[in-house]
Formats: structure tokens, C-alpha cells, sequence
């Protein structure tokens, strides 16, 4: 049993003259520390025979925008640093870049190019020609970490601090099983899978390592693991063997040879020695084989008679099932559930992975299932890099990791060639090169749909056999990690573990090549968009090409393979899209359609108001509601709205809209919502204390729709939050325009103004008003948070810490939060009062029906959307383009 050995390998933290930032009051304060040089841990190695992987740390350069509206928000709600511990690593990202053993000058290059070696983490910012760190260390596994040693002393003046292969295996493979959602699958006739692994309930687990030879760890817990068995039979014996039989020249041409053999012709089979029978007294059918290379006996026939597919099928498959059988005899001596294969051997070979997975099955009977990681390649760089002491990745939590997916990591994804894209413009002259050179990233071409088993039983050849194999495949399946420490998991779903944001599932092809091709057809005018949005200037044109490639190039990687960037949904796919605009530097590609649309809204608004005002309270809601679904209407991530808008304004469009809204709706549970808030007969309900308006679109949407009827429950007495993006995406309202429009609308409209005043969003309003204090306290305030998000959906295992907070407000609570979690503790069921109180509504497509159409809820929960779609209409609600839907559900 070993366990991990941190060496003190790095500075300790200079404290002299450390402050304390901001309120003395907040639970976990920022400590700025002054004289603390950026020297900590950020570059780490796993150089071994064939490839060198690195993990290195980039600090998030965010931009800190003076937001009045987080102030206020940040004492009112009571929010510190959130979960924000002082470990450096927090609010950064990791990146996973590889170069082959044999470039190591190109790695040499990358390191000093990014200035990585020097310990800072913003070291670009410095003097470049400064004097290397005398005492520089990087912490390296793996056979090169010994080999390199003096080279990366002479050429960066670095000393390599070696770790443990073992070790480091180990701690890459428990962080990224506890920390990636989507890290764990399994491979089965061309199939992934992904396995949603239980953190508490992930060990113990059998790692199974095929590099040249072969581990087999059995990992008890962090750091607690030992060496059960291994095999000398491994990848190396595949190579060696199949070279020398073969003479070919690379690992990957071997196995790409092994694609197109037939093992028959060299193993022996049951059926050979039965007279092709099978032998089903014992369970063999007769095309199993009875022993590899068994027919090679025959001294007719010499090396040269033989094809190097079939000898490299036949290698391939005896290799694979020795380590599959083994691992599995492993697993049932310790009584393990769980085998992890990685490894060289491996490297996201869609063949490879079909052998062991059918290996496993066969030996277990189906008992067992072979896993594989994601990340496998970066197990020892990873581990190696835990190995720094004060990282604090060990406490990051799923819900703070964000994947992202920019250009240069899929594509280079590791395999970097020259020097690394320095800046924008780099990349757009890489990626014009890239197309140049005739590399496949053209728009997708809908593939067939996968083939089915060979039903042929036995050790038939897996079905993945065929196209599917590419040499760099899991060189394209990692991104960078983005370490979010204030994201949190939205505190009302009412079970956190079972949801899942997506409604429809991408694994039916159908509906992905459906999405791909509306998602293609959107691109010539979404870049006409973004272009004219940024002057439609000669960069903003090329920017714009650049972002065309970019986005078909993950299309066409995408319809290839779906689960290359993990579980693939519908919203991950709207958000791929909002974060390759972004990556091109197309901040808000909607900026001036919002603004038109706002203003003409608003401009209305005030007759909406007389007109909601001279009506009896029941009208008024179900007018309200109709409102709010009218004027979802203004989508323009819809091809069918966008073509509407060329036949009217924005005020015929939406007129028109509302005099179309007939009840009964396609989903229609308004009577249930008018109950709870309106109550039936004498009895008159307690209004929420709280509800959060989840709002989507600027404009009408916003303003003729969500805010009326906030208004409305503002004049009921509800506090109102209103819950809006983070970061453009399309045209939905940001959080940070949102005060604005509300002071716009708050002009015409006394019980706004109050509210708003109240909410502290009308800071400039505040100043100049001196009795407003004492109407505050009269009124329940109006809030705008931000969701934590920059997309048209929201997955809200993920959302920002100020969302949170809102959400669960601590003067809401009828027990304090520490009782609470004693009587969880103690089994007692405890209903939480203050969860009643509160109330969510979702609004549109994207964040009520592309994603928690079905999410359930601790408190009562309303759904509106008009669908825009005509497939998705008829597939969720059996219904046809722009029907509506209205969904209530109460607290569950
Ligand atoms: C991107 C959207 C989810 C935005 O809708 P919203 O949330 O604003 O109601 C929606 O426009 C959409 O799914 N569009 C793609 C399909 C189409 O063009 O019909
Ligand atoms: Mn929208």
C-alpha cells in the first residue's frame, strides 16, 4: 500500500503585508497578498516513450466590470466569496496539450514560448529575457522525467522533480472520477456510453494501465492503492510482436492494419478443431478461438503467406483478451465492480476499446464491464500536478469545472505542431491554413446511422471495425478545464443526482443530424450578424470566416463522433456556439437588434399598463400570461421567427401574436396556476414570499411580457428576482442590461419605480431622492441577478453563486440551515417551510423546454414558452409551431 507523497518542492506563501479585501464582515474574505510572487505550481509533466503530456495552469483574466448592480446585490443577499477558497489555482483553467517523445524540442519550444517554465502564472506579463528562477522545479512522471533531466536544465534551466508513475496515475484518475461529470464510458460495438459514477461510491476500483507492460492497481482511496498484478503481455508486445511480423513503421499503422484482417486465417478456432461445430457442452461457439496464431503450426505455409492485417488482427485480439481475462480474474479476486483501462495501448482506438470491452463481457459473462477515461492520456501529467502542494484542486467539485472546447485544443488538442497560437490573429491565420490544407472541416455531412451487432457470437470481430478508427482520436477529446469555484448547484431542484438539463437526447441520430443541419443553416446569417455587429470591418469579416470554420469544423467533428466532448445535449450545442463567437472576439452579435427592440417596446408600455390596470384581477393574470407567451414570439434563434420579422414591425408582430393566444393552450395548466395564486372560492392563498422570473429574450419578450408580470407579483407583495444571463447569447437580455430597462419602465409605472428603488437598482435614482428610504420599507424589493451562464439554455446543476443565494435566501428560513442538515443527518424528514414560499418561472424555449421541460422542483415551479420549432412541437408536446405551452407544477 503506498500513499501519496507530497514533496515541499515550491515556495511557501509570503504573507507580509497581506489585507484583507473588501468586507471584514464576509465568511471567507479575499487575502490579497502583496509581496507573494505568482511563483506556484502551474506546468507539470508525463514524458514517456512515445508521447510527453503536459497539464499547465493559465489564471482567468476576467474582466472586472463596475457592476453597481453586484454591490447592492452582494449585501443584500448576504453573498461572500462564495465557496472561493485562497488555494491559487481557483478561477483559472487547466490545459492538456501533448507532443510526440521524438519532437521533444517542439515541447521545449511550447514551454518556453508560454514562459511555463518560470513558475509565474502571469509570466507573459514579464520581461521575457528575465533570468529563469535559479531553483525552478516542475514536477514530472514518467520514464523521460530521468531521461530529459539535463536537457531541460540546459535549455530551460529547470531541475525536474520526479514523482511516482504509480502515484501519479492514481491521483489523476480519482480527481478526474470525482470531478468530471462526463470522464467514465464504456465502449461497446462502436458505442460510447458515458457512466455517471457515484463519488461516494467510486471505490474500490481496478486500474488497469497498458503501457508497454501491463498494471493492475486496485485503488482503495486517495492516495490508497497497491499493485495487484500485471502482465508482461501489453502494448509494448503488440508493437514489438507486430512490427517484427508486419515491418510496419508506426504503432498506429499496425493497428489501422488490424482494421481490414481476418483473424480466421491464422488463429485456431473452435469450429477448426470440432469440425465446425461448436463445442456447446462447454459454451463454445465454434468461432471462438481455441488458441492465437494456432493455425500458424501448419508447416506449409511461411510468414510471407500470411496477411499483415489478418497477423495484426490476430495479435491485436490475443493481447487484448489475455489483459481483458486478467483484469477480470483481478477484479473478481478483490471483488471489485469497476475496471478502468488506460494506457498507451489505448489511446481512444474505438477498436482497441471494443476488444477489451468484448473480452471482459466474455470472461464475466456479462458480470463485468471494462470503463474508459476521457482524459486517460493525462492520468500521470495530471497526477503529477496534484502533486504540487497547495493547488487546491482536491476540493473542486463537479458543479465548478466547466469544458470548454476552443479551437486549437480539439484540433491541436495536444498535437501542436510549431509554435503555439499566440494571440487571435494566429489562430485565424491557423485556421485558414488549416482549411488550406484541405483538412476535413467543412460543413457536416450526415453519416449513416451506426451498424448493428454482428450477431455471430463468440470472439467475432467487434462491429467498430471500419471507418471509425482515427489515429488521433482521443488527442480530440479533451478540452480545457475551466475551474469556476463560485458556480454552484441551483438549491431548489429537488433531486440534484437524477437531473439532467437536456429534453431531448442527442444519442437518437435522428435528432442530431435534425439539430445539425438547422444549426448549419443558421450560420450564414448568424455571421452576417456578428460581422455587422463589429462595424463589418475587414477583421470583423475575417473574424467572422474564422468563426464559420470554426463552428463546422465541430459539427463536422461532433456527427462523427457525438460523445467526443462528453454527454452531448441540445443545450451543450447552443452553448458550443455562443462560446465560439466569444472565441473570436464576437461579444454581442445581437447588440443593436436588442437595442431596437427594447426601445419600441418600451415605448408601449405604458398603454399595456392602463389597459393590465382597468381589469379584474383574473383577467389581469391570464392576460399577463398570455403576454408573456405572445411575446416569446421575438426569437431570433429561430429560423421560422427571423423569416416572420420581414412581414411586420415589431408591434404588428407581437399584436398579432397575442390576438392568436385561444385557450386551451398545447399545455395548458393555468386554471392550477390561478388556484395558487388567486386561491378558489373565499379562500384567498398567502402569496410567495419570493419568486424568481427566469427571463429570456430582450425587447417585447422582456418588456411587454416578463416584466408585467413581475409588476403584478410585486403588487401582490412578492419579492421579485429577475434571473438573466451572464453573457449575451442570441438576443436574450443580459443581467447586466436589465436595470436599465427596469428604470426605463419604472417611468411609467409607480409600483416598478418602488420596487426597484427597494432592490437598489435604482442607485442613480437613490441619490437624488431623500426620502426614499422610508418608502423602501413599504415595498418588496425587485432584483436582477445574473444566472452564471451564456447560453439560451441553463444546466442548473451549474449556476452562479448570486443565483444561489437568491434562491435561498436566508431570511426565508423557518430553521437555521446548521439544524437542518443535524436533523437530515438524523434521518428526520424535514419539510422545508421556507421552499413553499418561493416560486420559479422559467421562460422560453431554450430554459424551459430545450432544457427543464422535465427538471422537478423543491418549490412550485411554472413553465412558459411558445414553441418555435415545428419538429420539437411536435415531438414534446404532440402539437405544431407556435403553440404554447404553460406548465405548473407544484413544490414536489
Ligand atoms: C435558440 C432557441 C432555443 C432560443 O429560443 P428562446 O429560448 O429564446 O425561446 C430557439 O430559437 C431554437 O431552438 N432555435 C433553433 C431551431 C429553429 O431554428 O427552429
Ligand atoms: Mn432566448
Amino acid at each position: 500500500m503506498a500513499s501519496i507523497h507530497r514533496s515541499g518542492s515550491r515556495p511557501q506563501l509570503d504573507l507580509s503585508k497581506a489585507a484583507i479585501e473588501g468586507n471584514f464582515e464576509e465568511k471567507d474574505p479575499t487575502i490579497l497578498l502583496p509581496n507573494q510572487s505568482d511563483d506556484l505550481s502551474h506546468l507539470a509533466l508525463d514524458i514517456g516513450g512515445s508521447l510527453i503530456k503536459l497539464v499547465y495552469f493559465s489564471r482567468h483574466e476576467g474582466q472586472s466590470i463596475d457592476d453597481k448592480r453586484k454591490k447592492t446585490l452582494k449585501e443584500r443577499l448576504g453573498i461572500s466569496n462564495g465557496t472561493r477558497r485562497s488555494y491559487p489555482i481557483l478561477g483559472g483553467r487547466l490545459h492538456f496539450v501533448k507532443f510526440e517523445t521524438t519532437k521533444i524540442n517542439e515541447c521545449l519550444d511550447f514551454i518556453y514560448s508560454k514562459q511555463l517554465h518560470r513558475g509565474g502564472m502571469d509570466s507573459r506579463l514579464w520581461n521575457a529575457e528575465a533570468p529563469a528562477n535559479e531553483n525552478a522545479v516542475i514536477k514530472a512522471t514518467g520514464g523521460g522525467a530521468f531521461k530529459f533531466t539535463d536537457l531541460f536544465k540546459e535549455r530551460l534551466g529547470v531541475s525536474l522533480d520526479k514523482e511516482d508513475e504509480m502515484n501519479c496515475l492514481v491521483a489523476g484518475a480519482n480527481f478526474l472520477l470525482k470531478a468530471i461529470r462526463h470522464e467514465a464510458f464504456t465502449h461497446i460495438e462502436g458505442q460510447k456510453e458515458f457512466v455517471q459514477i457515484d463519488h461516494n461510491d467510486l471505490f474500490p476500483y481496478l486500474l488497469v494501465n497498458i503501457g508497454s507492460g501491463v498494471s493492475m492497481i486496485k485503488v482503495d482511496g486517495d492516495g490508497k492503492f497497491q499493485r495487484v498484478s500485471g502482465t508482461n503481455v501489453g502494448g509494448g508486445t503488440y508493437w514489438g510482436l507486430g512490427r517484427l511480423l508486419t515491418k510496419c513503421k508506426s504503432f498506429d499503422e499496425l493497428l489501422e492494419l488490424s482494421q481490414r484482417g481476418d483473424n480466421r486465417t491464422i488463429d485456431m478456432l473452435v469450429g477448426d478443431i470440432y469440425g465446425g461445430m461448436d463445442y456447446s457442452k462447454i459454451g463454445l461457439s465454434a468461432s471462438t478461438i481455441a488458441s492465437s496464431f494456432g493455425k500458424a503450426i501448419s508447416d506449409t505455409k511461411e510468414l510471407e503467406d500470411y496477411s499483415p492485417e489478418d497477423i495484426s488482427l490476430s495479435l491485436l485480439r490475443m493481447i487484448s483478451y489475455n489483459i481483458g481475462q486478467i483484469a477480470y480474474l483481478n477484479a473478481l479476486r478483490f471483488g471489485l465492480k469497476r475496471i478502468f483501462f488506460g494506457g498507451f495501448f489505448i489511446r481512444g482506438h474505438a477498436y482497441t476499446m471494443d476488444t477489451i470491452s468484448f473480452a471482459v463481457h466474455f470472461w464475466s459473462k456479462g458480470d463485468a464491464q471494462a470503463m474508459f477515461l476521457r482524459h486517460e492520456g493525462f492520468l500521470g501529467a495530471l497526477g503529477a500536478f496534484m502533486s504540487y502542494e497547495k493547488h487546491g484542486l482536491d476540493d473542486l467539485m463537479v458543479h465548478q469545472l466547466v469544458e470548454r472546447f476552443p479551437m486549437g485544443a480539439p484540433y491541436t488538442g495536444g498535437k501542436i505542431h510549431g509554435p503555439p497560437l499566440g494571440d487571435l490573429n494566429e489562430k485565424i491565420s491557423w485556421m485558414e491554413k488549416f482549411v488550406l490544407k484541405g483538412t476535413e472541416i467543412t460543413a457536416p455531412v450526415p453519416m449513416a446511422p451506426p451498424p448493428g451487432t454482428t450477431g455471430l457470437g463468440g470472439f467475432e470481430v467487434p462491429s467498430s471495425k471500419g471507418g471509425t478508427l482515427r489515429s488521433d482520436a482521443s488527442a480530440l477529446n479533451v478540452g480545457v478545464l475551466h475551474l469556476v469555484p463560485t458556480l454552484e448547484v441551483f438549491p431548489l431542484l429537488a433531486d440534484p443526482k437524477t437531473y439532467e438539463p437536456n429534453t431531448i437526447d442527442l444519442a437518437d441520430h435522428n435528432e442530431l443530424e435534425y439539430w445539425f443541419t438547422v444549426l448549419s443553416g443558421h450560420l450564414p446569417d448568424l455571421v452576417d450578424k456578428a460581422v455587422a455587429s463589429e462595424g463589418g470591418t475587414d477583421d470583423a469579416k475575417r473574424r467572422g470566416d474564422a468563426f464559420a470554420r470554426a463552428f463546422s469544423a465541430h459539427l463536422a467533428r461532433l456527427i462523427e463522433d457525438p460523445a467526443a466532448y462528453g454527454k452531448l445535449g441540445l443545450a451543450n450545442l447552443l452553448e458550443l456556439r455562443e462560446e465560439c463567437l466569444r472565441e473570436f472576439q464576437f461579444h454581442d452579435a445581437y447588440r443593436s437588434i436588442k437595442q431596437r427592440e427594447n426601445e419600441a417596446s418600451l415605448a408601449v408600455l405604458a398603454d399595456l399598463f392602463a389597459e393590465l390596470d382597468s381589469m379584474s384581477e383574473e383577467t389581469r393574470l391570464l392576460t399577463l400570461i398570455e403576454g408573456v407567451l405572445a411575446a416569446n414570439i421575438f426569437d431570433w434563434g429561430s429560423r421560422a421567427c427571423v423569416d416572420l420579422y420581414h412581414k411586420g414591425t415589431i408591434i404588428e408582430i407581437y399584436r398579432m401574436s397575442r390576438n392568436k393566444m385561444q385557450r386551451p393552450w398545447r399545455v395548458d395548466d393555468f386554471d392550477l396556476f390561478k388556484d395558487r395564486m388567486l386561491g378558489s372560492g373565499d379562500k384567498k392563498p398567502q402569496p410567495h414570499k419570493r419568486a424568481l422570473l427566469f427571463v429570456d429574450n430582450s425587447g417585447a419578450d422582456v418588456v411587454l411580457g416578463m416584466l408585467p408580470l413581475a409588476r403584478e407579483l410585486l403588487r401582490r407583495g412578492t419579492e421579485v428576482v429577475l434571473v438573466a444571463n451572464s453573457l449575451p447569447a442570441l438576443n436574450d437580455v443580459t443581467a447586466m442590461e436589465l436595470p436599465d430597462i427596469v428604470a426605463e419602465a419604472a417611468k411609467h409605472c409607480d409600483i416598478l419605480r418602488r420596487a426597484a428603488e427597494a432592490g437598489s437598482l435604482l442607485v442613480d435614482a437613490m441619490i437624488n431622492r431623500s426620502d426614499s428610504s422610508k418608502e423602501n420599507s413599504s415595498s418588496v424589493p425587485l432584483m436582477v441577478v445574473e444566472n452564471g451562464c451564456g447560453s439560451p439554455c441553463i444546466d442548473l446543476r451549474q449556476v452562479s453563486s448570486e443565483l444561489a443565494a437568491a434562491a435561498k435566501d436566508a431570511d426565508l428560513l423557518v430553521i437555521t440551515n446548521i439544524n437542518l442538515r443535524q436533523m437530515e443527518r438524523m434521518h428526520v424528514t424535514v419539510t422545508r417551510a421556507f421552499d413553499d414560499d418561493v416560486q420559479i418561472i422559467l421562460e422560453g424555449m431554450g430554459r424551459a423546454l430545450h432544457t427543464n421541460y422535465n427538471a422537478r422542483f423543491k418549490c412550485d415551479a411554472l413553465k412558459l414558452a411558445m414553441v418555435k420549432n415545428q419538429r420539437l412541437a411536435e415531438k414534446l408536446i404532440k402539437g405544431s409551431i407556435y403553440d404554447c405551452v404553460c406548465r405548473y407544477e407544484p413544490a414536489s
